[in-house]
């Protein structure tokens, strides 16, 4: 995780946490004001419920004071008129000019007989007995208010005794219930339920409201029929319990009790008070809540425009920083591609094994030498030059012998130039010099040098090699003016120097080029004849001197030009070999052999062996044995009847090589014959081990016979060797009878030549055939 994400992390993190908190406490602090507003509320309705019972107490006092001292009451206690004593006036003018309600009157002897009452008809019980207050009263005849518990209700009391002129004469005693209390609690929007403890059921024997609840009276069922609803539902005692305030959210009421206890202390009356949550100003809680909200929004604010200001003081940096990473890692990547680029072009301009310049980084200074010398006048002279016989060593002892062996060639030649000559390898074994600032002299003093050098043998990891190079030089300007054409001219006077015999020089000639353009030439009529099937199959006899039988055929080329009429061999082939040519050619002429064959089989003819020409490069190709095998198969030839002529110098240049093909080509059934021998120097160690059939005398020895003393030792060896390997022996060129004589006389019967007859088309070879059948 990147320093931003950890911060933009930690700025949620720290918001949440705020926002949790904030919460928390903003929940709790109202939570806390509601609790402290209802306990004030309700504080306050049981402190008006207070002050009103204590108003009505003293009211009540008042009126009974007030009725105590008055003289008429007196006279009619005295008299016991009671009739004329007009509480019912009273009550009534009460009821009209205060808040005094339902108020009654008892008038009590001293010694506690209740002789009136204003509500009832009922007199001349004896209270004092069942009320402790009256007894009280009498002992000590003082005021006394109270509330009170009697048969019907709960109600206030004021007693008052009654003298005259000193005399104790009576008790006056003032009643009220408490339904202005509940008017006036009402009016303040609180609800009143008045309850007498459950001890008291007893004494209420002629309760008024006739209701109760668990046993506990209620005082004022009909005012407050809601209230009352609610506390039956649910058990009166929980909230009779209530010391501070209950809130019932069902309801939305806020409730508290004030209990009102007797005169020993113990529990008499309740009034169980509830407001409607609605009707609480809770404005201040709302205004806190607000405030708590804003300072809350504010913090946050800040917090998001510190972490703002801290992300984008971290951003810069990380910019800062991402642009440094990006700039050293751009910094990087480009030395890196230069890096590369150098590498590049360095590959692109030198040779991979040598390190030496490669022919595009040649070109270029030669191009930069011919500007120089267009503004000098000077001369430089471009040097191909071609290992010879390079393959061999690769072939001999491996790739990475020759590559040593070029590694040092390249010393051996830095060694002979001049240091602002350029010496370039081109690839395989060719390299090329720009010799710069040359006169004919200086060039012919290096060609002189290299060649020299290059006879002292190389030794590379103790395999001691000699190789010579095939030089062809171009010069500046005479040659060409053009870098490209300078070192093609040098290749083609390579190429003459290689023709030449190798290990030699050749400065180039215009003429070169008319022969390569020749070349070119033949090379692209001779793939337009095979393609138009213009080469074609000649036979050429081979004859048992002894009997004139003919004993087999030499298939030879001939190439009928549409343009130069029929050409020999000589006139093509050694191009195809240069060129690989002849590997086509080799094939299509031991198809078209192949099948005259079979036809001459198929017309019943004799003819012993044909001998077929095929050149080692054609053997050595990697395909070979697989192609004949499937042209054999596939032409269903009989192998029996069908020879090889492999050119002895040829098979001598590998013949491990050859011998292993030989043997794969005897175990297809094809007999093998080794043509021009005596020309390849063959090692007769190798000649034992080769499994041919049959060796041919060439005819460079048999044109002589029998006059060159040379000639006919040859041909003798030749002969006796053939006996002693026990190998055929055939001589050709025989033209002259001479010639045959001597060959016959030393044992030599197989004949080919023009004595007997030349190579001749494919009929009248049949013809020749039928004619000699039956021999001499
Ligand atoms: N002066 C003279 N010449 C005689 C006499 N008897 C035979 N010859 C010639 O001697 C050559 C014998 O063939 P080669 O030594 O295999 O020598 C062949 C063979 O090496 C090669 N050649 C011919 N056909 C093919 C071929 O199809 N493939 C390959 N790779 N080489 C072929 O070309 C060479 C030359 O072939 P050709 O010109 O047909 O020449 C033939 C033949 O015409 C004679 O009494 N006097």
């Amino acid at each position: 995780m990147n320093q931003l994400s950890r911060i933009i992390v930690v700025a949620l993190l720290l918001i949440t946490i705020f926002f949790t908190g904030s919460y928390i406490y903003l929940t709790h602090k109202v939570d806390t004001l509601k609790n402290e507003k209802y306990l004030d509320t309700s504080g306050d309705m049981r402190d008006e419920l207070q002050s009103l019972i204590k108003e009505k107490s003293e009211a009540i006092l008042l009126v009974t004071l007030g009725l105590s001292a008055n003289q008429n009451i007196k006279n009619v206690i005295k008299k016991k008129h009671y009739k004329n004593i007009g509480f019912n006036d009273l009550s009534i003018t009460l009821q009209h000019y205060s808040s005094l309600q339902n108020v009654w009157f008892q008038l009590i002897t001293p010694e506690g007989k209740s002789f009136y009452r204003s509500w009832t008809d009922k007199k001349g019980d004896n209270v004092s007995s069942v009320r402790q207050d009256i007894k009280q009263i009498i002992l000590e005849p003082k005021v006394m208010s109270t509330i009170s518990i009697g048969k019907y209700d709960m109600t206030f009391k004021a007693m008052v005794p009654i003298f005259d002129n000193g005399k104790f004469i009576g008790i006056i005693e003032t009643l009220a219930k408490f339904y202005s209390i509940t008017q006036k609690l009402k009016n303040h929007g609180n609800e009143l339920l008045i309850v007498v403890d459950k001890s008291y059921k007893k004494q209420l024997s002629e309760a008024y409201s006739q209701t109760f609840v668990d046993d506990y009276y209620i005082a004022n069922p009909f005012e407050n029929e809601k209230l009352l609803h609610i506390v039956q539902k649910s058990t009166i005692e929980k909230y009779l319990k209530i010391t501070t305030y209950m809130v019932d959210t069902e309801n939305s009421l806020l409730l508290t009790t004030l209990q009102l206890p007797d005169m020993n202390g113990n529990p008499m009356g309740y009034f169980i008070i509830a407001k409607d949550l609605k009707k609480i100003d809770l404005s201040e809680i709302e205004q806190a809540k607000n405030g708590v909200l804003e300072v809350t929004l504010l913090i946050l604010l800040l917090i998001i425009i510190l972490f703002y200001y801290i992300y984008s003081a971290n951003y810069k940096r990380l910019i800062q920083e991402q642009n440094e990473i990006l700039e050293s890692s751009v910094q990087e990547k480009t030395e890196e591609l230069e890096l590369q680029t150098n590498v590049l072009t360095f590959i692109a301009y030198h040779d991979h094994l040598t390190g030496l310049a490669n022919k595009v980084l040649l070109l270029d200074r030669i191009e930069e030498a011919i500007k120089h010398a267009k503004t000098t006048e000077e001369q430089f002279s471009v040097f191909f030059l071609d290992l010879d016989k390079f393959k061999e060593v690769n072939d001999t002892y491996g790739h990475e012998i020759g590559d040593e062996l070029l590694l040092q060639i390249k010393s051996r030649l830095k060694q002979c130039i001049k240091s602002d000559d350029t010496l370039a390898r081109l690839g395989g074994d060719e390299f090329a010099i720009l010799h710069k600032n040359a006169t004919k002299i200086s060039t012919i003093n290096l060609i002189d040098n290299i060649l020299i050098r290059m006879k002292k043998p190389f030794h590379v990891k103790n395999i001691e090699i000699f190789t010579s190079f095939s030089i062809g030089v171009a010069l500046y300007p005479q040659d060409s003016a053009k870098a490209n054409q300078l070192l093609r001219n040098a290749e083609t006077a390579m190429y003459k120097a290689k023709d030449d015999g190798k290990n030699t020089y050749q400065f180039y000639d215009k003429k070169m080029t008319e022969m390569a353009l020749q070349k070119i030439q033949l090379d692209a009529d001779i793939r337009k004849a095979l393609k138009n099937k213009e080469f074609v199959a000649y036979f050429q006899p081979k004859i048992d001197a002894r009997n004139g039988k003919v004993v087999g055929f030499e298939t030879l080329i001939r190439w009928m030009h549409p343009q130069k009429g029929m050409m020999v061999p000589d006139e093509f082939i050694p191009f195809c070999e240069e060129t690989g040519l002849v590997l086509e050619i080799d094939k299509y002429m031991l198809i078209q052999s192949i099948k005259q064959i079979m036809k001459w089989q198929k017309e019943g003819l004799e003819f012993g062996k044909v001998s077929v020409n095929v050149s080692t490069k054609k053997i050595e190709s990697s395909n070979y044995i697989e192609e004949l095998t499937y042209i054999i198969d596939s032409l269903q030839f009989d192998t029996s009847v069908l020879e090889l002529e492999i050119l002895e110098g040829q098979i001598m240049k590998n013949p491990q090589k050859s011998i292993e093909i030989l043997n794969k080509l005897r175990d297809l059934g094809i007999s093998i014959s080794i043509d021009d021998f005596g020309t390849g120097y063959s090692s007769l160690s190798y000649l034992k081990k080769l499994p041919v059939t049959k060796i041919k005398i060439d005819r460079s020895f048999v044109i002589d016979l029998p006059t060159s003393k040379d000639d006919v030792a040859i041909v003798r060896t030749i002969i006796n060797l053939a006996e002693n390997l026990k190998l055929e022996i055939i001589a050709e060129g025989v033209e002259k009878r001479e010639q045959l004589d001597f060959l016959v006389n030393e044992g030599c019967y197989n004949i080919q030549g023009y004595y007997f007859s030349r190579p001749l088309p494919a009929d009248e070879c049949k013809e020749f055939i039928i004619a000699h059948s039956k021999g001499k």
